[in-house]
């Protein structure tokens, strides 16, 4: 459904913000785009929005996407770089919308703008920043098209209102789904697979599964630590906290042969060291914190 092979795309005043990446979305699932702010996550929606050049190879339905209708058609892009005219009404625009995509779903439509509080007759100038988000997410579940391109679009939304922003992205399911989010621990249940970039580059895709289950935490003795990193050999310290009676490391252990029963295995050998599960977003959190041990 989407390729990319040695993508680099930027802007005229900052030329080098994809740089060289490599990955594959298949159809179906949902995608989690993460990465750091600036990293380049609506870049990359733009260039398979086909709202932005690229260099390398991109497809999307098998096709370049650029500037393409028979692509753009069967896709849509969502969120806060993508507003909408500040003069039409909440109804204007899916009337428009209706206009736009032959997909047009009118029920759907009608069935979460009520979910979301949305008001017809309320001009887009005058919805709030969550409205405007409700409002961008309806238009784009009730486009119908294939693939949705979500940017961030919880952005001003309350507990209330993502909880149902994630139950209606569940009700889609079967549907390709690539959703930029700085909220990992909330979407991580919804996800198929994660793609995490940094400075324009993949530093890490797979299924949601086996991407968390890369990670671990082990806390004890700093010498016991150490022993435990050595025995193993292979595992990689992404980033390491003293505390006042040792300290507690988060290690990436790779696409290796050690997994987690080989860490605790080995700490078992060693002496009182812990080792703990992480979450994907602890994870996320310690390949994005400055000042790592690499
Ligand atoms: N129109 C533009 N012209 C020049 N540079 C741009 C433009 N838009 C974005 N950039 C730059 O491209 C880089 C990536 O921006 P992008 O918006 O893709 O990041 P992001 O990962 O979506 O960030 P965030 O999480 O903050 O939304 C940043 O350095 C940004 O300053």
């Amino acid at each position: 459904m989407i390729t990319a092979h040695n993508l680099s795309a930027g802007y005229r005043r900052n030329s080098e913000v994809l740089q060289g990446m490599s990955f594959t979305l298949e159809p179906g699932l949902i995608h989690g785009l993460i990465g750091r702010n600036g990293s380049g996550k609506t870049t990359l929606l733009r260039v398979l929005a086909g709202q932005l050049a690229a260099d390398g190879e991109v497809e999307v339905f098998g096709e370049p996407p650029f500037d393409r209708a028979s692509v753009m058609d069967r896709l849509v892009l969502a969120g806060i770089d993508a507003p909408l005219p500040d003069r039409w009404s909440v109804s204007t625009l899916l009337d428009v919308a209706a206009a736009r995509w032959s997909t047009w779903n009118p029920a759907r439509a009608a069935e979460l703008v009520s979910r979301f509080d949305l008001s017809p007759d309320t001009r887009y100038s005058e919805l709030s920043r969550g409205q405007k988000s409700a409002a961008s997410i309806v238009l784009a579940v009730a486009s119908g098209c294939e693939l949705l391109l979500l940017d961030e679009p919880y952005l001003g939304l309350d507990v209330a209102k993502r909880e149902q922003f994630y139950r209606t992205l569940r009700e889609e399911a079967g549907r390709t789904i690539v959703l930029s989010t700085h909220h990992l621990h909330e979407a991580e249940k919804l996800l198929d697979t994660v793609l995490y970039i940094d400075d324009g580059r993949v530093i890490l895709h797979g299924a949601i599964d086996e991407v968390s289950a890369r990670f671990v935490q082990l806390s004890g003795a700093s010498d016991d630590v150490d022993r435990v990193l050595n025995r193993l050999g292979s595992l990689r310290e992404l980033r390491r906290t003293d505390l006042s009676l040792g300290r507690r490391s988060v290690v990436d252990l790779g696409d290796g042969a050690a997994d987690i029963d080989a860490v605790a295995h080995a700490a078992a050998q060693v002496g009182p060291v812990k080792v703990t599960e992480l979450t994907l977003e602890n994870a996320v959190l310690a390949m994005t914190t400055t000042g790592d041990p690499r």
